[in-house]
């Protein structure tokens, strides 16, 4: 008979081990493009393989900024759009391990820009979906469509992400074990995104059930308990469109939001081609105009109100153009252009009392172009750099005149960019969703975390390695040193 290797076992056991541990440290990725009116962005989160239904564990492993303006503005050669994503996508392919390709989902989600190129030209926007999809069925992760956000669900996964990051969704951390506790809605953030052609508001608000506008309401059911949340998007307050609307009047040609000194010869097309402002377009025969800037900040305050229409509301209380919102409440997460603005204008600390921020404001307004554009023109792109008072102020009137901010509860808002290395925005919400990563019901039990999860079976598997060393050396044949009796 043929003697067995004593080696075999260890070795098996050894690969045992190894395997375990490779199981649970196993890591799982997503990919979710966010579509934007201004530029791309391509977002890879990872998470744990094995579930524990625990909040707080996806994270951002990478991010990509697509070069180039965003897929809108590819009316004219739509494979361009497309093609724009590429060196993006392959970018994934490099930080996703090959494996893990084929089971990676991937996710294009379009918002504003896209939205109004929808109302303007349905089937262009129709040719850059097209070609969008045909370039991300190239690439050899698992495809899950490229669509249109709705304005709610844009506020909505952006109001997810800021909770999730934030692990407000009702569980707390104790002792390296999670419970779940009654939070809802007393601890959940409210969340402000303002993009290029959109502005959302989303928070929960106790005198909020629904029934008043229903439109503005999204419901949830998360780690077992429900929110309903408000949530409203602005189609053309983004911060680019607002720009337009603004420029649309009778002020266009001495601009108080442009510091003095800036004068640009500019189309009036580069104003009017979009469906925010097209109906006031002048019935002039020049095709061009003279932006020219007065850097005055109270003067700049009033155009921007005039954006804003305050004078019917049919529900018990509304922001503007006669839309409702329940009272504030609670703390907000302030993201995206909010954050990019402020953060430049060095105005993100809003213990700051609201009179010294517009003060501040006001003086770098009236600052002259030259000397703005001296200082920064290395560092910053011109096009943001000529817009950031009107950005600045329009901040600060969309949540005052808008929203009803005072200045009590303007330091209730945060500006983020991001929190524990994750971006704020609707991305991770949109993918917690579709990837149904978030429960409806919480854990029965308390689960144990991850690392202790992980370390547990580690040791586990180290204990019963050496134990059966210990066997294995136990039974091992020895030399017999005692005297043999013959
Ligand atoms: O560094 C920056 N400084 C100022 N604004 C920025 C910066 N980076 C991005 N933005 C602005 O943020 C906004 C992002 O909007 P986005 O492209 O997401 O549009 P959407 O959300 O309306 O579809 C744009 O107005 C863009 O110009
Ligand atoms: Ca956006």
């Amino acid at each position: 008979m043929k003697e067995k290797n004593p080696w075999h076992r260890p070795v098996t056991i050894i690969i045992t081990v190894i395997g375990v541990i490779a199981i649970v440290t196993l890591v799982t990725y997503g990919i979710v493009l966010d579509a934007g009116s201004s530029h791309t962005s391509l977002y890879i989160y990872q998470w744990p393989a094995e579930k524990d239904n625990n909040t707080g564990r996806v994270e951002q492993k990478h991010h990509c900024q697509v070069a180039g303006k965003g897929i809108s503005s590819y009316t004219a050669t739509p494979y361009k759009a497309g093609e724009s994503l590429i060196s993006c996508l392959k970018e994934a392919k490099e930080n996703i391990p090959q494996k893990m390709h084929p089971e990676t989902p991937l996710y294009l989600g379009a918002t504003a820009g896209m939205r109004l190129l929808k109302l303007e030209n349905s089937s262009a926007s129709d040719e850059v979906f097209k070609a969008v999809e045909k370039t991300l069925r190239g690439f050899p992760f698992s495809y899950q469509g490229a669509r249109l956000l709705a304005g709610q669900e844009e506020g909505a996964f952006g109001w997810v992400t800021v909770n999730y990051l934030d692990d407000r969704l009702t569980q707390v951390s104790m002792g390296g074990f999670k419970y779940t506790s009654v939070h809802g809605n007393e601890s959940a953030k409210g969340a402000l995104d303002l993009g290029g052609a959109s502005t959302q508001i989303s928070f929960v608000s106790d005198e909020y059930n629904g029934s008043e506008s229903p439109d503005n309401a999204v419901s949830f059911r998360l780690y077992g308990y429900d929110y309903t949340l408000y949530t409203h998007s602005f189609l053309c307050y983004g911060k680019d469109q607002a720009l337009r609307l603004a420029l649309s009047g009778p002020t266009a040609i001495m601009d108080p939001c442009f510091h003095k000194g800036y004068n640009e010869t500019k189309h009036y097309a580069a104003v009017y081609d979009s469906p925010c402002v097209s109906d006031q377009k002048p019935q002039i025969v020049s095709e061009t105009f003279i932006h020219l800037g007065g850097g005055n900040f109270t003067q700049c305050q009033e155009v921007i109100k005039s954006v804003f229409n305050f004078t019917s509301c049919r529900y018990s209380r509304c922001s503007f153009n006669g839309i409702f919102q329940p009272p504030l409440q609670g703390q907000f997460g302030a993201f995206s252009a909010y954050f990019f603005v402020m953060n430049f204008l060095n105005l993100t600390d809003t213990s700051v009392p609201l009179k010294t921020v517009m003060q501040k404001l006001s003086d770098y307004c009236a600052t002259p172009w030259t000397q703005v554009c001296a200082y920064f023109k290395h560092d910053i792109p011109l096009k943001y750099l000529a817009e950031y008072c009107f950005s600045g102020t329009y901040i600060l009137t969309l949540m005052m005149e808008g929203y009803n901010f005072t200045s009590e509860t303007y330091s209730s808002i945060k500006y983020i960019q991001k929190i524990k290395n994750s971006d704020a925005g609707w991305t991770l919400g949109y993918m917690l969703n579709l990837t149904n990563m978030i429960p409806a019901e919480a854990p029965d039990s308390p689960p144990l975390t991850y690392t202790s999860y992980v370390s547990v079976v580690t040791v586990m598997a180290i204990l019963l390695f050496v134990i059966f060393i210990l066997i294995l050396y136990s039974l091992w044949p020895k030399c017999n040193t005692e005297p043999k009796i013959i």
